[in-house]
């Protein structure tokens, strides 16, 4: 960035000391008839002009780099954020719009910071030194160059107020347009099985033509600017071109003089002109840092406590103590008081009709969420107390809904096990009956698709629970990780996990009761508390509550 202010500084300085040579050049030696004396003063001047090419050419190399640089390291710090956000974070925001702040925003920026900042400093010496110079040469027709700002100033203001909430809008759209696409891509199923393709098309064209409106509005806007930027400069040169003649023919000023006068006039025209542009560049880039350190500026809600420690994997007791949670944001209270010990080595199901906080309830265990009151313990350690990355290594987790990356199989499954062998990946494999990934044309160094879109809906849960399982780990927090799986395959996957989920502690989030015989204990969550616990049998036998709520979620799974 020196590099870039100093080389656009000392071009300007070459390209400014050309005119003064040139008044030299007409009032001594062309006046004289000196030959010699002009063969120097070209030299000289030619010398300047090398010299402003040089400067030039250094600038533009090393310009690439700094922005480039400086773009990259800030995406980087902007990733490593993203990363740190909790879940509530990217629960709120749309994907489409961290997209765009990662992308086009960061290139706005960039141009900014390479071309227009640098502009900005260089044009504004400029044009104070020719202003000072113009004085210095000739000071009534140097006081009317002067006042020409005074129009400049009023119109540069007027346009950076318009400008500044039209990039603001463009790029909004751009971030709702960004999600779309990214929504239209991951719901492509759905769109197509409903015949919707039509409507999502003109749903996207009426967003891409507010696009379109917006940046031609924004356009018009820079154009109108221009104009009134390019008249300034060049009504002065004709005031100047006027009086100055007047001048030299009343023996005022020298032709030498008016010549270099306007000369370096016209090297105003540049910085002038350029000025809507520059503006331009400084609202959109001043919009897109907004909208990036939105994302920048959120703190993380999950974090470590500054008692945080690391701690040994112990017998590996889970208890809830009058554990209350809402989503951040939400007035609704999901859980109310939940009281539950899942004992050592225990597989403890979790039960409750649909949107009673099941999901909710485990997701607090590896800390996707921190509870809004009471406490969780580890073996007796308050889960706030242990270190984040420390309690997501002693944790496993398998959602419903498996999410797998754009890598081989053996990089999706090994997430959390990193240094896994091909014996250890087995095992895991056959627990989570997913031996299917053999027969992929590269086996486990096959690539699957963009969230392993061309496995089916089973193969990706198997891959999720084969994942959960190969980290072994101290909990295993597994919500509903069987729903996708046709009922013999479940049956062989229940048999495996059975002796998995032995001499692990387990919380289980299940529907069906064939999944339920895997669990110790089961645990009915209704009115955001534990309403009852016991074994399968017990509750079947002493609560009608428990009754029903199976009956509810037996019906559908099983399609009578
Ligand atoms: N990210 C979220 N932000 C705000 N509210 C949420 C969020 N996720 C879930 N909820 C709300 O919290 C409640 C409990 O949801 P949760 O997903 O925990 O229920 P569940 O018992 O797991 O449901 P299901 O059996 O359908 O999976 C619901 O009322 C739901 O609307």
């Amino acid at each position: 960035m020196l590099w870039l202010l100093l080389t656009g500084l000392g071009g300007t300085a070459a390209s400014l000391a050309v005119p003064l040579v040139v008044q030299r050049v007409v009032d001594g030696p062309v006046a004289r008839g000196d030959a010699y004396g002009l063969l120097l003063l070209g030299a000289l001047a030619l010398l300047f002009g090398v010299v402003e090419a040089l400067l030039i050419f250094i600038r533009r190399w090393t310009h690439a780099a700094a922005a480039v640089g400086l773009e990259a390291a800030i995406r980087d710090d902007l990733y490593a954020h993203l990363q740190r956000l909790p879940v509530s974070f990217h629960d709120r925001w749309q994907s489409g719009q961290l997209l765009s702040r990662a992308t086009s925003d960061l290139g706005v920026i960039r141009r900014f910071l390479s071309f227009g900042l640098i502009y900005l400093v260089v044009n504004t010496i400029t044009y104070v030194t020719v202003i000072a110079m113009l004085l210095r040469l000739y000071w009534p027709l140097g006081l009317v160059v002067a006042a020409s700002a005074v129009p400049l100033f009023v119109f540069a203001r007027q346009f950076a107020r318009g400008y500044l909430w039209a990039s603001r809008a463009l790029q909004e759209q751009q971030g709702d347009v960004a999600t779309l696409v990214e929504e239209t891509a991951v719901g492509l199923r759905t769109i197509r099985s409903y015949g919707r393709s039509r409507f999502m098309a003109g749903r996207f064209a009426d967003e891409i033509g507010e696009l379109r409106d917006i940046a031609i509005d924004k356009a018009g806007l820079l154009s109108r600017a221009s104009a009134k930027f390019d008249l300034v400069p060049n009504l002065t040169l004709a005031v100047v071109l006027v009086v100055g003649s007047i001048a030299v023919a009343g023996g005022e000023l020298t032709i030498g003089r008016l010549v270099a006068f306007a000369s370096l006039q016209l090297l105003l025209i540049w910085p002038v002109e350029s000025l809507g542009w520059i503006i331009a560049n400084g609202q959109e880039s001043m919009t897109a840092a907004d909208r990036v350190f939105e994302v920048m500026d959120t703190r993380p809600a999950v974090t470590d406590t500054p008692r945080a420690r690391t701690v040994e994997p112990g017998p590996g007791r889970v208890v809830f103590d009058d554990v209350h949670f809402s989503y951040p944001g939400t007035t609704q209270q999901v859980l109310r008081g939940v009281d539950l010990e899942v004992r050592p080595g225990e597989t403890m199901a979790i039960v409750g009709v649909t949107g009673s906080g099941k999901t909710s309830l485990v997701s607090l265990v590896p800390r996707l969420y921190d509870a809004t009151a009471g406490r969780i313990t580890l073996d007796g350690t308050d889960l706030r107390d242990i270190r984040l990355d420390c309690l997501r290594g002693l944790v496993g987790v398998a959602f419903e809904e498996p999410v797998l990356f754009s890598m081989s199989v053996r990089e999706n499954i090994t997430l959390g096990a990193p240094g896994a062998t091909d014996a250890q990946i087995a095992d895991a494999l056959a627990v989570a009956q997913a031996g299917y990934v053999y027969e992929l044309p590269w086996g486990l160094d096959t690539r699957i698709g963009e969230q392993g879109l061309s496995l089916s809906g089973g193969q990706r849960q198997r891959l999720a629970l084969a994942r959960a399982v190969l980290a072994r780990p101290h909990v295993l927090v597994l919500d509903d990780p069987l729903s996708a799986l046709d009922v013999h395959t479940e049956a062989l996957v229940d048999d495996a996990l059975a002796r998995v989920l032995k001499g692990t502690t387990a919380l289980l989030v299940v529907h069906r009761p064939s999944t339920i015989a895997l669990a110790d204990r089961v645990a009915l969550l209704a009115d955001g508390r534990i309403a009852a616990v016991g074994t399968h049998s017990e509750l079947l036998a002493t609560v009608p509550t428990y009754r029903a709520v199976l009956a509810a979620e037996t019906t559908p799974a099983h399609g009578s």
